[in-house]
């Protein structure tokens, strides 16, 4: 029990660590309040929240990847390299595909109501 509590320590650690750091995060975090708090307002059925909350954890969990694999990537390759470049677009092209996915969500569910 205690190894498990250290281990979600860290993982807390890390998370905030994003959280403070990224900041996309900032972006991430005001489209995610103004999603909820739009949501709130339409009164949506337990699926659709179901949809929404995996579209935010999308984004924060493909920025936690992100932010380890460019610290791992700066800790192996301060300096310039193909394979360094390529670790760290792809990653990024993680976030972009979540934040994506997000808009879409976002669009299918909310705005038809909001037009309605
Ligand atoms: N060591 C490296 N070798 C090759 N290309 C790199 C390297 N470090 C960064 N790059 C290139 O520069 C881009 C920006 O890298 P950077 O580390 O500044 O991340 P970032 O996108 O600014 O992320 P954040 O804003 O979250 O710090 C990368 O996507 C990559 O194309």
């Amino acid at each position: 029990m205690k190894g498990f509590l250290r281990s979600f320590t860290f993982a807390l650690a890390g998370i905030r660590h994003v959280l403070r750091t990224q900041r996309n995060m900032k972006v991430h975090f005001a489209a995610a309040t103004l999603a909820v708090a739009v949501g709130l307002f339409l009164h949506l059925s337990g699926f659709e929240w179901v949809l929404i909350f995996s579209a935010i954890f999308m984004v924060i969990l493909t920025e936690c990847i992100n932010t380890a694999i460019e610290a791992m990537v700066d800790l192996v390759s301060p300096e310039y390299h193909p394979l360094a470049k390529i670790a760290k677009d792809c990653a990024a092209g993680a976030v972009l595909l979540a934040a994506m996915y997000a808009l879409v969500v976002a669009g299918v569910i909310l705005l038809p109501k909001l037009w309605g």
